[in-house]
């Protein structure tokens, strides 16, 4: 008999199939996130998870209503929805996407930054309502960009800023041992706020790190600073940005993910002049969510046949 498992939205066709001749699949479709009390009434009898959504809390209680539960995988590399230790002390392992992403975000996570430096979404913006408008931007050539969290990602990032001429500061908690060829110098985290003509957030979500931006960062910015954050939402304390963004303390704001998220339409930060906002793309491209999610289940099926996942977040408990 094949294992149960639960997935909670859609996937890819390749990595679904390769899921549907191994397990007997239970399928959330939508429409929206899968109710929780469904999901653990499906958990009920699942060997495996496979989650598709962040926004899917796998905490204590749930993993105690799921009593067969093998192992959890999630298409993404973000985990802050999920309460790793709790896994562990189940002795669950969980497993993530790295590196597969990485290029795609970085592309994207640089585009909304050059697209917000040279105003291309606002010229777009004029153009397509018949107004042949030019729009003044800034350079990037020149400038310092700051990297709050120099991971995979921000060392992607740090590579295309490079190639358009910036020089590049990071702050991470503690300093990379290869920065020199990275060519990016560490700084500490108020050197890289009044540094920096630009900072880019890509740091993850944690207790350590939630709400790391509010008045007090902002005010230490340059007032002609551009601010990106591609990470997740609540690593900015959003009241605060959208006062930064309305007094001018900062001039630009692009993010590609944001608290709340989605962002209702008729919320505050939408209405300024000075803000581009993308809905949380940074790894949405075709080829970039398949590596994903056919990761996610390479994974999940490690777990079930009590093999190694290739990429897990917990290795204490990860089958060998
Ligand atoms: N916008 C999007 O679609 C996407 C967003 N992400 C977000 O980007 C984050 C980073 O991804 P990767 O670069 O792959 O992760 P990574 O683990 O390679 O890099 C994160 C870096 O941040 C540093 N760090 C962690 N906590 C810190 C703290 N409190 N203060 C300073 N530095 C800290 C780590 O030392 C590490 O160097 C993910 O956790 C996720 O939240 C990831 C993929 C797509
Ligand atoms: O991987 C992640 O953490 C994302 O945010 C979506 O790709």
């Amino acid at each position: 008999m094949k294992p149960k498992v639960v997935l909670t939205g859609k996937t890819w066709p390749i990595p679904f199939a390769k899921l549907q001749e191994h397990c007997d699949v239970q399928h959330w479709e939508g429409p929206g996130p899968i109710p929780r009390e469904l999901l653990k009434v499906w958990l009920e009898d699942a060997e495996g998870l496979l989650s598709v959504n962040h926004g899917t809390k796998v905490d204590e209680d749930l993993l105690d209503a799921a009593p067969k539960l093998r192992v959890i995988a999630q298409s993404g590399v973000g985990y802050d929805n999920i309460d790793v230790a709790a896994c562990t002390k189940k002795g669950i392992p969980f497993g993530n996407t790295p590196g597969v992403l990485v290029e795609a975000t970085a592309d994207l996570t640089f585009g909304i930054l050059l697209s917000a430096m040279r105003r291309i979404h606002e010229g777009w913006g004029w153009v397509r309502t018949g107004q042949w408008r030019e729009v003044m931007g800034t350079d990037l050539y020149g400038k310092t960009l700051g990297i709050y969290g120099m991971g995979d990602i921000g060392s992607a990032v740090a590579k295309r800023a490079q190639a358009s001429g910036m020089q590049i500061i990071y702050h991470n908690r503690t300093r990379k041992q290869d920065d020199g060829h990275l060519g990016a110098r560490y700084v500490s985290f108020d050197g890289l706020l009044e540094e920096a003509d630009c900072i880019i957030v890509l740091v993850p979500l944690s207790e350590q790190s939630r709400g790391m931006f509010g008045k007090e960062q902002f005010d230490r910015m340059k007032s002609t600073a551009y601010f990106v954050n591609a990470s997740r939402g609540p690593v900015v304390q959003t009241e605060a940005l959208y006062d930064a963004l309305k007094h001018n303390n900062i001039a630009y704001a692009a993010l590609d993910v944001t608290d709340p998220e989605p962002l209702p339409g008729d919320h505050p930060l939408l209405g300024l002049s000075n803000i581009l906002v993308t809905p949380h793309i940074g790894s949405a491209t075709y080829e970039t969510r398949n590596s994903m999610a056919m990761l996610a289940v390479d994974n999940l099926l490690a777990g079930l046949a009590k093999k190694a996942l290739p990429a897990c977040v917990n290795p204490s408990v990860n089958y060998i």
